[in-house]
């Protein structure tokens, strides 16, 4: 008898108590048979448990590494949700050896499946710690919800606030708006624009169809180079509009409609003087590769900060150095604007035909940061930050217009005095709930009060979105093919040029 038979037969005997029998259907092969089945059933449900339990496990091990992989990877355009204790402790000891930006505009960065990580700001005062340097870990803190609005103490060190400020005298600052006197000295309250009702009936004019329609008003009054109507006249203007069966206005009616010469900024030549006002100098600083080392950790202190896609973060606007002097100042405004069918992003107007289109600033992102401590004056106001509401006819109230940071700074419901170092964020722009740039964000509205004492300087680093996911997705892909064009011909690396990226700033 050889081992099955002692394993299997014995069982067999004890179940029936008697030898089997010879017949076909009980053939003496049978009962070795049955217990072999049994056997094969639990082995093989133990065989697939155990493969099941394998392939769970090895699923889960490809899942953990590519979650690693995506979350500490460069430039990725994958979500990133979560606390933002990001360490951009590697990004900045690289940055010296830092490969081609070609490295970073890889196939994956121009993926249509984008989508923007956005900080959670849980409530009013909540700090979380974020790990931005190598040395120390930065306590960011919650100001206001809407917009989401965070301070950063301490983002840049007073060596590095140094260096960009000089950095900016050295490259030559250039006035904001106001254009200079023959004497050099600008005019408190200098008109920087004066225009005729026809000038401004076709400046509104987005498509110059000769008609104005709501959304051309209400574009201009979000655009920071437009806002030379004052809410009272855009109020003047909609009320108008509205009241017209075909809600739109010719030259003719706009004229009824909209009187210049008892416009609030009517000048004796009876033509409108500029409603939005800014004093202040400015300069342009490139942040990519071959720029001071200082700017380039800067930039990616950014990307750790906001979470967002380096290569986004990488094709933005350079850094704006600001410097006002004394009584300089900034009336409220918007740092983007919201889009329509008539608007297109200065920023990825390469990458479409869109020569019919109004150009206008795409920024979802603000990052601010103080370069310097002032004594009085100059804080930065949210006029309505964390309002219940929003409306634009509200900001001009009982002959106070919150907009106005000369006459009414003080009343404004948030303000930030310049800390040397501290940083400010906020979301200019809304989600759209699928994890792309939505609208603008109403309340992040702000301005900059006069300066009372020394000279404030600051610094903006601001992130461009397209909020045509497709528009974003084209332009990355044509600045990859520009460089590896570059890299082509080219023997020595050569940063693709800031002007053939972006308009003339
Ligand atoms: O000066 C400030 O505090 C704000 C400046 C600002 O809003 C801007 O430059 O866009
Ligand atoms: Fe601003």
């Amino acid at each position: 008898m050889d081992d099955t038979d002692e394993i299997f037969t014995e069982p067999d005997e004890f179940l029936d108590g008697h030898k089997p029998s010879a017949s076909p259907y009980n053939s003496p092969f049978r009962s070795t048979r049955l217990p072999i089945q049994r056997s094969n059933v639990c082995s093989r449900a133990y065989f697939v448990v155990v493969m099941v339990f394998f392939h769970v496990y090895i699923l889960n091990v490809i899942a953990l590494l590519l979650y690693v992989h995506y979350n500490n990877g460069p430039g990725d355009l994958v979500s990133r949700d979560g606390p933002p204790s990001v360490s951009v402790t590697e990004r900045e000891s690289s940055l010296p050896h830092a490969a081609p930006a070609s490295r970073e505009l890889h196939e994956e960065d121009y993926v249509s499946s984008f989508s923007l990580p956005r900080l959670e700001g849980i409530r009013v005062g909540y700090v979380q710690q974020v790990s931005l340097t190598p040395d120390r870990t930065h306590e960011m803190k919650t100001l206001s919800l809407k917009p989401l609005l965070f301070e950063i103490p301490g983002f840049l060190s007073e060596e590095e606030c140094r260096v960009v400020v000089q950095l900016a005298q050295l490259k030559g600052l250039m006035d904001s708006q106001a254009p200079s006197t023959s004497q050099g000295q600008e005019e408190p309250n200098q008109p920087l624009l004066s225009l005729s009702t026809e000038e401004i009936f076709s400046l509104l004019d987005l498509n110059q169809d000769g008609l104005l329609q709501k959304f051309e008003i209400v574009s201009h009054s979000h655009s920071r180079d437009g806002t030379w109507l004052s809410p009272e006249s855009l109020r003047q203007i909609l009320a108008g509009l509205e009241a017209h069966q075909t809600g739109m206005l010719t030259l003719e009616d706009f004229k009824r409609v909209y009187n210049v010469s008892k416009s609030p900024g009517k000048q004796r030549s009876g033509k409108i003087l500029s409603q939005f006002k800014q004093r202040s100098k400015h300069a342009w600083l490139y942040q990519g590769l071959g720029s001071h080392l200082v700017l380039q950790t800067l930039r990616n202190r950014v990307i750790g900060l906001t979470r967002l896609p380096s290569s986004l973060v990488e094709l933005s606007e350079p850094l704006q150095v600001l410097r006002y002097e004394l009584g300089d100042f900034s009336d409220a405004h918007h740092d983007s604007n919201p889009s329509h069918s008539e608007t297109t992003c200065a920023h990825t107007r390469l990458a479409g035909n869109t020569s019919a289109l109004t150009e206008v600033s795409c920024r979802y992102v603000t990052v601010l940061f103080y370069l310097n401590s002032l004594e009085e004056g100059g804080e930065t106001t949210f006029p309505v930050a964390d309002n219940r509401t929003y409306e634009e006819q509200a900001l001009v109230q009982d002959g106070v217009d919150l907009t106005d940071t000369q006459e009414t700074c003080g009343r404004g419901n948030l303000r930030i005095k310049p800390t040397a170092g501290t940083a400010l964020l906020w979301y200019n722009h809304l989600s759209d709930g699928r994890g792309w740039m939505g609208e603008l964000d109403e309340y992040s509205l702000h301005g900059d009060c006069p300066v009372r004492h020394g000279v404030k300087w600051l610094a903006n680093s601001w992130v461009n979105v397209d909020p045509d996911h497709q528009m974003q997705a084209r332009y990355q892909r044509l600045v990859a093919q520009k460089h590896q064009v570059k890299s082509g011909l080219e023997e020595h690396y050569q940063p693709l040029s800031h002007s053939d990226l972006h308009q003339d700033l």
